[in-house]
């Protein structure tokens, strides 16, 4: 499969990728649904009358939205049928836009020219806690080195509800929190700026189409229900939530901010890079068990730029390492009744690896500030300083050509005075 617009083998973007973005022109306020193909976003917009099948022909309606829920609300046919058309139109064999001058010129736009904006209108987010590895190693900082998993984590996709109001797009920096914190365990707790600021390497996906409130999706049904994929960072005030977590979870600590890559990579082009799911023992309840592989191959890395500097790639990861699988993740979520909606914003938890050099986040990589992890240039870091940018990506590598999720990056703001 090849297509008439020149892509990198190294590019994120080629056909066989095709990822969803939202978009506005240079100097115009209008948003418009594309796919990024080489360095060019297709405006589909532009397209729509080209996009061809029994369901998507009956809601074409759906290209001229400006956020991607009315296409992820459709039946997943609808997807499928979509990414063959768009795959048709961008082949090097398809005369219909390769040859069209002035559509080309009207649909085709540079990326470097663009500004992305968040995909879909967030109405729920919730994070999980997958990843056994980086359970284990906030267990043994924070709990019980001898017994690091809670009791419920090998039986439960543990997780909690986030903030979807402070989901921001790649490109748009982060303030550093401010909050109470008790830095002294036997003196009282004091107000300021966040000393521990840190990210969290996460892929989240996207629920497509949701279900009625009461009716779970049943694990058989959940791949039907997960649009694609993007690159998250959960970034986590370590001071501020380690003394406000207990007994509930996660607060302020966490919802200052959650960074997303703006490209949404669809499970279509993600499928021929499943590999088989972790052996899980002890097996889980049947509600939760799937014997298909729904575990993905998917190359991740950060790297910390500090201000004025290039960015030094602090840990590379990979998303096969988890646990949970999404359908696991969304068979949970719902089991109880809870109703998924399209847009809602599902986060795999931090995705660490077995070895101190793919560890998912600062607390674990500065082992809770007990090592310096070096930025080269002389400078190191146990935890975020101010001005720092942060920059996750991700990618699938095929033969000759790589399946990717571009760039989620944030610069840390320093906190209010
Ligand atoms: O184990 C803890 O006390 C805390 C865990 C987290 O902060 C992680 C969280 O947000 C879920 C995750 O990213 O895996
Ligand atoms: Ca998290
Ligand atoms: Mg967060």
């Amino acid at each position: 499969m090849k297509s008439f617009i020149d892509v990198a083998p190294e590019s994120h973007f080629p056909i066989q990728n095709l990822p969803y973005g939202v978009f506005s022109r240079s100097g115009e306020d209008a948003r418009h649904i594309g796919v990024a193909i080489g360095d060019y976003v297709l405006d589909l917009s532009a397209v729509k009358d080209l996009i061809d099948g029994p369901t998507i022909s009956q809601h074409r309606d759906v290209f001229d939205a400006a956020v991607l829920n009315p296409l992820m609300a459709l039946p997943k046919a609808a997807w499928t049928e979509t990414r063959a058309s768009l795959q048709k139109i961008l082949s090097s064999d398809e005369a219909v836009l390769r040859d069209n001058a002035e559509l080309r010129a009207r649909a085709l736009v540079p990326q470097a020219s663009v500004t992305m904006h968040l995909p879909a209108s967030i109405g729920d987010y919730t994070d999980f806690y997958s990843s056994r590895e980086h359970a284990t190693n906030l267990g043994t900082m924070f709990r019980d080195a001898s017994n690091p998993l809670l009791p419920n984590w090998l039986h439960i996709p543990v997780g909690y509800h986030g903030r979807a109001s402070s989901v921001i797009v790649s490109g748009q920096d982060i303030r550093r929190p401010r909050g109470q914190t008790r830095p002294k365990d036997d003196e009282p707790p004091v107000f300021g700026p966040s000393r521990l600021l840190d990210f969290e390497l996460e892929m989240a996906f996207f629920v497509g189409q949701g279900n009625p409130l009461g009716e779970p999706i049943p694990i058989e049904k959940a791949q039907d229900h997960i649009f694609g994929m993007v690159v998250m960072n959960d970034w986590s005030a370590r001071d501020i939530q380690k003394w406000e977590y207990v007994p509930l979870g996660p607060f302020l600590g966490k919802n200052f901010g959650t960074s997303i890559s703006p490209w949404v990579v669809t499970m279509d082009a993600l499928a021929p890079f499943t590999v088989p799911n972790p052996v899980q023992d002890p097996v889980p309840l049947p509600y939760l068990r799937h014997e298909d592989p729904y575990s993905f191959d998917i190359n991740l890395s950060v790297a910390i730029a500090p201000e004025g500097k290039e960015g030094k790639v602090v840990t590379n990861s990979n998303l096969k390492h988890m646990y949970w699988t999404m359908k696991q993740q969304l068979a949970h979520h719902t089991i109880n009744g809870c109703n998924a909606q399209p847009g809602d914003l599902l986060g795999s938890g931090t995705i660490s690896g077995k070895t101190p050099d793919s560890y998912g986040s600062m607390i674990e990589l500065s082992w809770r500030g007990t090592k310096e992890i070096d930025l080269g240039e002389g400078e190191v870091r146990k935890f975020l300083k101010d001005n720092d940018t942060v920059i996750m990506s991700g990618f699938c590598q095929g033969e000759g050509f790589r399946v990717g999720f571009g760039e989620c990056r944030s610069k840390l703001l320093p906190a209010l005075e």
